[in-house]
């Protein structure tokens, strides 16, 4: 039996003046799944995904989470109904430790006598059991973000993320630009997330990648879903097919013979 959906967008269409970035898209995602959204430079991923975190609001389209029509305005509202967006550039702050960063904006506060004052004991509590929940390991919770490594970073990243209760991960190019033993933790990270039953977009350009840990993947190409396809029943060599067009080309040439 499938999960359930977790999320859901139909006839999404976004345009730029003249550019048509998303040119009545659908896009699924199940619950406890890990969705690949791959496309050549141009597909129109990072639009579909900045719509899904708030960012963009669409022109035409209707989202659903959990079968609830939801209409996001702001990236509060996606950050609100469990939807996070990690992207590239992480958002961290260098110079804070791992536990302020995870905490960011949600600082755990006390009262004392009438005086609030920032639980740290609570907070580093709390960021450690995230992180073991991701195995991530980190040399010290009170180490600045600065000093770790890029792998590191993405795992205090989706660690946030966790503690905000998030249900939807959203990461872009989780992997790119990092050396070959931290992608495989961040490979680690994202199964991780899957066993507790989260539901992950991965936007990804590596195709090892994607073939390894997504269930499904959907591609786009000039604006437009061309291909939603289950990995265990794809080759690498189709999903390139489609991501340069060229499975489209030939599908089109069968319809016309
Ligand atoms: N803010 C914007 N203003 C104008 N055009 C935009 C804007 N954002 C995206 N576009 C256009 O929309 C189309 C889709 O772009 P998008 O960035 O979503 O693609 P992508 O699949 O993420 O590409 P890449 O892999 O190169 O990042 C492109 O033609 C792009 O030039």
């Amino acid at each position: 039996m499938t999960d359930p959906l977790k999320l859901s967008m139909r006839g999404l269409v976004k345009r730029f003046g003249g550019v048509v970035a998303l040119d009545s898209v659908d896009f699924e995602l199940r619950r406890g799944e890990v969705m690949a959204l791959v496309g050549d430079n141009g597909a129109g991923k990072s639009t579909l995904i900045k719509t899904l975190a708030g960012a963009h609001m669409p022109d035409e389209g209707v989202m659903e989470i959990d079968g609830a029509p939801v209409r996001f305005t702001s990236p509060q509202d996606a950050w609100n109904r469990g939807v996070a967006t990690i992207f590239q550039e992480l958002a961290l702050a260098g110079k804070m430790t791992i536990a302020d960063n995870i905490f960011l904006g949600r600082e755990i506060v006390r009262k004392v006598a009438g005086i609030p004052f920032l639980d740290r004991r609570e907070m580093h509590r709390r960021s450690k059991e995230l992180l073991e929940r991701l195995d991530v390991v980190v040399p010290d919770i009170h180490t600045w973000v600065e000093y770790l490594s890029g792998g590191q970073r993405q795992g205090v990243a989706i660690a946030r993320a966790l503690n905000i209760d998030a249900e939807v991960i959203v990461m872009d190019e989780p992997t790119a630009a990092l050396a070959v033993a931290e992608v495989r933790k961040v490979l680690e990270f994202i199964k991780a997330l899957r066993r507790q039953g989260k539901s992950v977009v991965l936007i990804s350009h590596n195709v090892q990648d994607v073939m390894e840990v997504s269930d499904r993947i959907t591609v786009l190409r000039r604006g437009r879903r061309i291909g939603l396809l289950e990995t265990a029943n794809t080759t690498p060599e189709e999903v390139v097919g489609y991501i340069t067009g060229a499975a489209l080309a030939q599908k089109q040439q069968l319809e016309q013979a």
